[in-house]
């Protein structure tokens, strides 16, 4: 393989940065975390993901909304993972927060640099790769991590974020909190214990924007590691460029998102209430050569201070018990600093 050009990467402090400049014709070694020719092509499936209409959850008849709630058990049974259709928020609002993430992440670099963060609860970041701290090789992206509720956060600029985030954030809130209470009832759980549970009315909700830029050579980098999310239940919207792969019987599938949907997967703290039942599902993000895909993953999960436990019903005897409690803030402090693909198993 011929010598790589020495290049001055460290004047780009973003992926975009570098993918803009034009400067790179391959894929420095530092970005390189696959080999094709080691470890040989991933076996990868193409098969469809189950769909959700969320209309005939909220607005149905009884036996309609028994349905959905079936179909959602056995979604998140056998997959962690579904697409929701009908789901209500407006196609407008969907277009107008993709380009406001995109607006953001067009501003000057210097601007964006403010948002610089370093702490897992810090407010607002911006930042490259996946946890740069101790990744041993970048990761191809780069993204905005904003908290909005129970304390909603914005940055400043572009002019507008603020006003769609807000109404993104509660309107994708409110999708989940519906879809959490059916899921609950999937496991027939009380729908009264779920609050004492879970504490949603203070849901720890984070809005992650992920920009994929265009990638020399995409099959040697990865966006996104594989890794599981650590809420309840992660909504995510991308731009109509795909790139999502999730972990399902032992094999990766490619997830093609219908226009005008959701993408959903379990979290970690899905994976404890249910005692393993509805296990978190594991997915990573792959990048290509010529479009940049931007996606929004709406992370929400309970209220930091919620020590979650597996639900008592689904736990007869005591050496059924899977998991131990921790309260969420704990988690996220100590999954952030001894980062592994899954935390739990
Ligand atoms: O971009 C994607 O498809 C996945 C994003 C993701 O997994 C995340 O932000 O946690
Ligand atoms: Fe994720």
């Amino acid at each position: 393989m011929a010598a790589q050009p020495v290049l001055p990467l460290s004047k780009y402090s973003t992926i975009k940065g570098i993918s803009d400049s034009g400067v790179l014709s391959s894929l420095p070694s530092f970005y390189a975390c696959r080999d094709p020719d080691i470890d040989g092509p991933t076996e990868t499936l193409e098969e469809e993901v189950p769909i959700i209409d969320f209309s005939l959850l909220v607005g149905g008849t009884a036996e309609q909304r028994a349905q959905v709630i079936q179909d959602l058990g056995k979604a998140c049974r056998d997959w962690g993972f579904f697409m929701v259709v009908n789901h209500g928020v407006p196609k407008s609002l969907m277009e107008t927060m993709l380009n406001a993430c995109m607006g953001f992440f067009n501003m000057r670099e210097d601007v964006k640099q403010e948002y610089n963060g370093k702490h897992v609860f810090d407010p607002i970041s911006h930042g490259t790769s996946f946890n740069s701290s101790v990744d041993n090789v970048r990761y191809w992206r780069d993204y905005l991590k904003v908290i909005v509720h129970p304390h909603f956060h914005s940055p400043a600029k572009p002019s507008g974020f603020r006003e769609t985030s807000i109404e993104y954030a509660t309107q994708t809130r409110e999708m989940a909190k519906e879809l959490l209470k059916a899921i609950w009832e999937s496991l027939e759980l009380k729908p009264e214990d779920m609050e004492e549970a879970l504490d949603l009315n203070s849901c720890f909700q984070i809005l992650v924007t992920n920009l994929y830029p265009p990638c020399p050579q995409p099959e040697l980098a990865l966006g996104i590691p594989p890794h599981s999310d650590h809420g309840l239940l992660t909504i995510l919207l991308e731009n109509g460029v795909n790139g999502l792969k999730v972990e399902h019987n032992g094999k990766w599938v490619h997830v093609k998102s219908l226009p005008n949907s959701f993408l959903v997967n379990t979290g970690d703290h899905m994976e404890i209430v249910s005692n393993g039942k509805y296990k978190s599902v594991v997915h990573q993000a792959e990048v290509n050569a010529s479009s940049t895909r931007i996606s929004i993953a709406t992370a929400v999960g309970p209220s930091l201070d919620t020590v979650v436990v597996p639900a008592p019903q689904l736990v007869k005897h005591k050496h059924q018990l899977a998991y131990k409690g921790m309260k969420y803030r704990d988690f996220r402090e100590h999954t952030q600093a001894n980062p592994r693909q899954k935390y739990i198993t």
